[in-house]
C-alpha cells in the first residue's frame, strides 16, 4: 500500500488524523451513469438524483455537459434556483478546447463557465494514440488544449479537475506521453488529475501498479474513474486508492456506458466498512439501500437485486444449512449486519428450505411456530411437495404466510367459501371479444351468485369475485391486481403442460405476491387471486362476516 494512500493510516475513531489526506467522493451517475443503454432521464430526474445524492454526503455531484446537451444546460440553470445542496458540490463536465483554437472563444468551453458549477471537470486525451487517431491533431497542440483550457476556466475562477481519457491504456502504449498529460494539467492548475480506464479492461494489479508508478513520477494528486468491463470497477478503483489516489468517481447502481462504471456505494460500503476508511458523513452509510431504491425508482430502471450490499438479496437466505446456522447466530451467514447499509436479512423459502428456514420466515412474517419440532417438519415436507408440484414461495411470501397459518391456526385464513365458478368467452368474427365469469361463493352469511365481464377470463373473473364479495368486504375496494406473471412449468407437454402464476396485489401503500398452480392458466390464477385477496383482508384486520 502507498504512503499516504486514504487505505492506510485510518484515521482515529474520535476525529481526523491531521496528517491524513482527504478522500473525495464524486458521484458521476448524472453524466457517465445516463450514458447506461436505456437510461433516459429528464431534468426533474436529475435535480430529484441530485437531491437524494446530497443526502447521502457525497462530495461532489457531476451533474452532466452543458453546452453539449441541452438537457443537462438546463439542470444546471434550475440546480442553481431549485436546489440547495448541504454538503456536495457540483460539477459541470465537458472537454477540453477544440485543437486550432483558444478555449476562451471556444463556445463549448464557454457553456461551462455559463453553467455556473464551482467545479468544471475537464475530459482530456491521454492515449497518444486517441490523439492522433481521433483527435487528429499533434501530440504538443493536445498538451496545450490541457493548458490552455485548465489556465483559462481556473482564471475565471473555478476549480478544475482533470478526466484523464483511456489513461491506463495510453500508459500501457506511451508511458511518457501519458505522464506529460499529467504533468501539463496539474501545471496549469487541476486540482486532480483522474486516471480514466474508459474501456474498462484493466484488472486490479494493472490498476494498482500504474498509479503507483505514476504517483512515484509526479506530485500530481490523483483520482480513479473505472469502467465495469473486466467486472473489476470496484476492485479496480480499491486498488488504484490503494495505490494513492485520493478521489474515487463512480456512480448509483452502477449506472455507466456499456456494462456500467464503479458501483459508488459498494466502493464507500467497501471503504466504511472493511478498510474502516470514512467515505461519507458520519450515520450515512445506513441511507445506501434507501437510496440505491429510490434512484431505481426514479430512472425507472429495475433495481438490481444482487448487488452488494444494498440488493434485495444481499442479505437473502435460501439454503436450509444457512438457515440452520443462522438461527444460532446471524454472522455466521453474513459478511456484516445488514443495518449497517440500511438492508434487512430475508429468509426465502423454497424446496431448499429446512425447519430452520420455516422458523426464521415464521418469525420474520410474524407467525410463531413455537419452535415446534414435528409442525416445522410438517411445514417443511409441504413446501418442499408444493415446490416440487411447481409452486415457488420465495417469490410468493403471501401465499406462504397464509400456508404457515394454516399449520399454526388448524385452518388457512378464509373469509369466504368457493362454491364454483364458470367462464364464459365469446370471440365474434368480428368486434370485441368478451369474457363472462360467474362465481358463487358464501359470505357475510348469504349463498351470492354473481357475474362479471372482462376482456380476459382471469379480467372477468376478478370482476365477478369483487362483485360477489363486496357488499361483505367493502374494503376489498382499494385492492388491485398490479401484476401477473405466468410461467409454464414443462413445456414439453405443450397444452398440458403445468402453469404457475403469481399475482401482485396492492393496496396502495404494500403490495404482496401469491403463487397459484394449475392445469391450466386460469385455475392457476384463480388460486393466485383468491389468495391475494385473503391476504389483503387478513392485513386489513378485517374479520369474517
Ligand atoms: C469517455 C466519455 O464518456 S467522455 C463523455 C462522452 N459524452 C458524450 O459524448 C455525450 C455528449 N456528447 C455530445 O453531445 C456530442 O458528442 C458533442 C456535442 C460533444 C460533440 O458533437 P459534435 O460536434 O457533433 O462532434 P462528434 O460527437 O461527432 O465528435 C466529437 C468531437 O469532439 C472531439 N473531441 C473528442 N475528445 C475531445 C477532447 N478531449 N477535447 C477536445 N475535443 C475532443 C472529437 O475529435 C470530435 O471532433 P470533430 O467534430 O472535430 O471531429
Ligand atoms: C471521462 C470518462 O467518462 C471516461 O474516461 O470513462
Amino acid at each position: 500500500m502507498s504512503e499516504n494512500s486514504p487505505l492506510d493510516n485510518p484515521p482515529a475513531e474520535n476525529g481526523p488524523t491531521p496528517s491524513r489526506r482527504r478522500l473525495d467522493v464524486y458521484d458521476t451517475t448524472l453524466r457517465d451513469g445516463a450514458q447506461q443503454e436505456g437510461l433516459a432521464l429528464s431534468v426533474h430526474d436529475k435535480l430529484q438524483i441530485a437531491q437524494q445524492l446530497d443526502e447521502l454526503g457525497v462530495g461532489f455531484i457531476e451533474g452532466g455537459w452543458p453546452g453539449a446537451i441541452p438537457r443537462d444546460t438546463e439542470f444546471f440553470a434550475r440546480a442553481a434556483k431549485e436546489l440547495t445542496l448541504q454538503r456536495a458540490v457540483l460539477a459541470a463536465f465537458g472537454s477540453t478546447r477544440k485543437p486550432g483554437g483558444t478555449a476562451a472563444s471556444d463556445p463549448q468551453v464557454r457553456a461551462l463557465l455559463d453553467s455556473e458549477a464551482p467545479v468544471v471537470t475537464l475530459v482530456a486525451k491521454s492515449d497518444a494514440r486517441h490523439v492522433t487517431a481521433a483527435l487528429r491533431t499533434t501530440l504538443e497542440e493536445n498538451l496545450a488544449m490541457v493548458t490552455d483550457t485548465v489556465t483559462f476556466l481556473t482564471g475565471e475562477g473555478r476549480r478544475v479537475m482533470l478526466d484523464a481519457e483511456h489513461f491506463f491504456d495510453g500508459y500501457l502504449a506511451d508511458p511518457g506521453y501519458a505522464l506529460r498529460v499529467v504533468r501539463t494539467a496539474v501545471e496549469a492548475g487541476a486540482e486532480v488529475v483522474v486516471l480514466c480506464d474508459t474501456n474498462g479492461g484493466m484488472l486490479p494489479p494493472q490498476v494498482g501498479e500504474i498509479v503507483a508508478a505514476v504517483r512515484e513520477a509526479t506530485a500530481a494528486p490523483l483520482g480513479i474513474h473505472c469502467h465495469n468491463d473486466t467486472g473489476c470497477a470496484v476492485a479496480n478503483s480499491l486498488a488504484a486508492l490503494a495505490a494513492g489516489a485520493m478521489h474515487v468517481q463512480g456512480t448509483l447502481n452502477g449506472y455507466g456506458e456499456r456494462t456500467g462504471n464503479a458501483d459508488l456505494l459498494t466502493i464507500v460500503a467497501d471503504l466504511e466498512l472493511k478498510l474502516g476508511i470514512p467515505a461519507l458523513p458520519p450515520g450515512a452509510l445506513r441511507e445506501a439501500t434507501r437510496i440505491a431504491h429510490t434512484v431505481s425508482e426514479i430512472t425507472n430502471v429495475p433495481p438490481m437485486n444482487r448487488a452488494p450490499y444494498y440488493g434485495a438479496s444481499a442479505f437473502a437466505h435460501k439454503a436450509g444449512l444457512h438457515a440452520s446456522a443462522i438461527r444460532v447466530d446471524p454472522d455466521l451467514y453474513q459478511h456484516i449486519d445488514p443495518q449497517l447499509v440500511g438492508n434487512d436479512m430475508r429468509m426465502l423459502v423454497s424446496d431448499m428450505a429446512g425447519r430452520a428456514s420455516i422458523e426464521l420466515k415464521g418469525r420474520e412474517l410474524g407467525v410463531d411456530l413455537g419452535g415446534d419440532r414435528d409442525l416445522l417438519t410438517r411445514v417443511t415436507d409441504r413446501v418442499k411437495a408444493d415446490e416440487a408440484g411447481g409452486y415457488t414461495y420465495e417469490a410468493a411470501d403471501a401465499s406462504f404466510e397464509l400456508l404457515l397459518r394454516e399449520y399454526a391456526d388448524g385452518a388457512r385464513p378464509a373469509f369466504f367459501d368457493v362454491e364454483s365458478w364458470r367462464i364464459i368467452m365469446e370471440s365474434p368474427a368480428q368486434g370485441v371479444r368478451v369474457s363472462e365469469a360467474t362465481v358463487k361463493v358464501h359470505a357475510g352469511g348469504r349463498r351470492i351468485i354473481a357475474t362479471g365481464e372482462g376482456n380476459g377470463p382471469v379480467n372477468a373473473l376478478d370482476a365477478a369475485l369483487r362483485e360477489a364479495l363486496l357488499p361483505a368486504y367493502p374494503e376489498l375496494a382499494t385492492l388491485e391486481l398490479v401484476d401477473f406473471k405466468v410461467r409454464i412449468l414443462d413445456a414439453a407437454h405443450g397444452t398440458d403442460a403445468v402453469t404457475r402464476v403469481l399475482i401482485e396485489t396492492s393496496d396502495g401503500r404494500r403490495s404482496w405476491t401469491t403463487v397459484g398452480v394449475g392445469p391450466n392458466l386460469v385455475e392457476a390464477s384463480w388460486e393466485a387471486m383468491v389468495d391475494g385477496l385473503t391476504y389483503g383482508l387478513l392485513k386489513a384486520g378485517v374479520a369474517r362476516r
